[in-house]
């Protein structure tokens, strides 16, 4: 039988190698120099085996902790293969998120209400969680691991921790006492210890069934309009602006809830010189790794200096902060907000506080822009299609602003009425996505380029 004690070692001498491999992990671009073991509960014992590990991996002079889940068994399944760490005490050792035979037990636990270790396992007060369901990881690329259970309920296990509440958790809760109708309900969470303080690790939420995110709506609707260059977008069966208008609505709708709930207070001139002082700071930063953004960089440092001459109060809230069309699911109801985490690059104490909203609107406002380009990588190029693609996005960024306008509270309304900060908010992001697509996906790294370059010179 496999001993936890025993396997700590290997697994921390393993993890180097196995850890850069995973699509979470979020050090891709430096090599680890150490894995130290923080804190290691067993969940279950005897065969298989299954550790809750958090693990603090130690890269250059940073450090940051992760969490894992391994299992041990003496025959592992042929479709675990995959997710294999080393043979260790003669018993195979894997990442144990795949495994619906030992997933089931994180739920267990949430549904029991208890406590093992330094870990708590908690139903949100009042929600009903019924335990005895497998658990699968969702197949889709992210920043977390997420498993479904039974179609009835989704658990976020959050890979780099940070101590404290996670917003996500946070802001979860602060809509659901609202009674908002745009995110899904929260059920439970599983909190653990860092530095001596409790800290977020897991979230179960209600798995809403027969939804579609925005992003696969949205490119279906750009590839309808590639498909016949010569129909005008409103006459197209796959037209997108409807929807855009109501998502637009939906957000604004979320971010006067979280006002409701958490306070909002209105920027001064020391506060807007921090905006466009960290918009700077970013850009260096990306500046240093990107070397083919240099020659927008005076055009994005003018516009960047232009939030200064922002008139009219500018106020500041708890927002979604990473809000793009992969985060928002269309439900047969209406539009649901997913993930308020943030920008998963971002340290917790940078994402926790107050924010202009119009960032969130800026990031969608980029991600019209995406679906409208990515169709065009690596295709020759072809200006009728060009055109096509500023069309989409025009008209569904018109459309989302407009719905936005309906339903923001004073003093935000219409978000195109504060154009510099929008303008500069909008590049920001982008040169983060430039940052992002060279990590990540170097093959759509032209796409914010692209936009950057448009933006920056007086476009859309
Ligand atoms: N409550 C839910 N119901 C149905 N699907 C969900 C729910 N929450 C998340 N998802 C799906 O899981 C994906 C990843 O969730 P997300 O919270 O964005 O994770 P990450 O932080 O890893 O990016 C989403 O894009 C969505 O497809
Ligand atoms: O969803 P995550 O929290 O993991 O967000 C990260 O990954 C996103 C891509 O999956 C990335 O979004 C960028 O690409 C999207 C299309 O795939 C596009 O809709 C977004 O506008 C664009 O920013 C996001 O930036 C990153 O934080």
């Amino acid at each position: 039988m496999g001993d936890a004690a025993e396997l700590i070692d290997p697994v921390m001498r393993e993890l180097p190698q196995w850890l850069p491999a995973q699509r979470w992990f979020g050090g891709k671009d430096r090599p680890i120099t150490a894995v130290r073991p923080v804190s290691t509960t067993v969940l279950l014992e005897g065969d298989p085996l299954l550790l809750h590990l958090v693990v603090e991996v130690q890269q250059d002079d940073r450090s940051a902790p992760y969490q894992l889940l391994i299992a041990s068994r003496a025959h592992l399944p042929e479709h675990l293969g995959s997710n294999w760490i080393g043979a260790e005490l003669g018993m195979p050792c894997y990442e144990a998120t795949s495994d619906a035979d030992v997933t089931g037990r994180l739920l267990d636990l949430i549904a029991e209400n208890t406590r093992i270790g330094s870990l708590t396992f908690a139903r949100e007060p009042g929600a009903q969680v019924r335990g005895g369901l497998r658990g699968r990881p969702i197949t889709s690329e992210q920043s977390n691991t997420s498993l479904v259970y039974g179609n009835q309920y989704i658990l976020k296990l959050f890979r780099k921790l940070s101590p404290g509440e996670n917003p996500d958790v946070r802001l979860h809760r602060a809509l659901q006492e609202q009674g908002s109708e745009h995110v899904a309900p929260l059920l439970g969470s599983i909190t653990g210890e860092l530095d001596g303080r409790p800290a977020t690790v897991g979230m179960l939420q209600r798995f809403i069934t027969d939804a579609v995110d925005g992003w696969a709506m949205a490119t279906t609707s750009v590839r309808d309009l590639m498909a016949d260059p010569e129909l005008p977008p409103d006459l197209l069966g796959g037209d997108f602006a409807g929807e855009s208008q109501r998502l637009g609505q939906a957000v604004a709708t979320v971010h006067n809830e979280l006002r409701r709930a958490l306070g909002e207070q209105l920027a001064d001139a020391d506060e807007l010189d921090r905006t466009v002082k960290a918009m700077h700071d970013r850009l260096d930063k990306v500046l240093a790794a990107v070397p083919q953004l240099r020659e927008q960089a005076p055009a994005l440092r003018a516009a960047f200096d232009r939030v200064r001459d922002t008139e009219g109060p500018v106020p500041m809230q708890f927002i979604h902060g990473d809000l793009h069309l992969g985060q928002v699911l269309r439900t047969v109801t209406g539009w649901l907000l997913l993930d308020f985490e943030g920008e998963p690059a971002a340290p917790v104490s940078e994402r926790s506080v107050l924010r202009t909203p119009l960032r969130d609107v800026a990031g969608m406002l980029r991600s019209f822009d995406y679906a409208a380009h990515q169709m065009l990588i690596g295709q020759p190029e072809d200006p009728r299609l060009e055109e096509r693609a500023l069309e989409w996005a025009r008209r569904n960024r018109a459309a989302f602003c407009d719905g936005y306008t309906k339903n923001a509270g004073d003093p935000v309304g219409d978000p195109r009425s504060q154009g510099f900060l929008l303008r500069a908010l909008e590049l920001d992001k982008a040169v983060y996505e430039v940052a992002y697509e060279h990590a990540n996906r170097p093959e759509w790294l032209g796409v914010p380029l692209a936009s950057i370059a448009r933006i920056s010179t007086g476009g859309e």
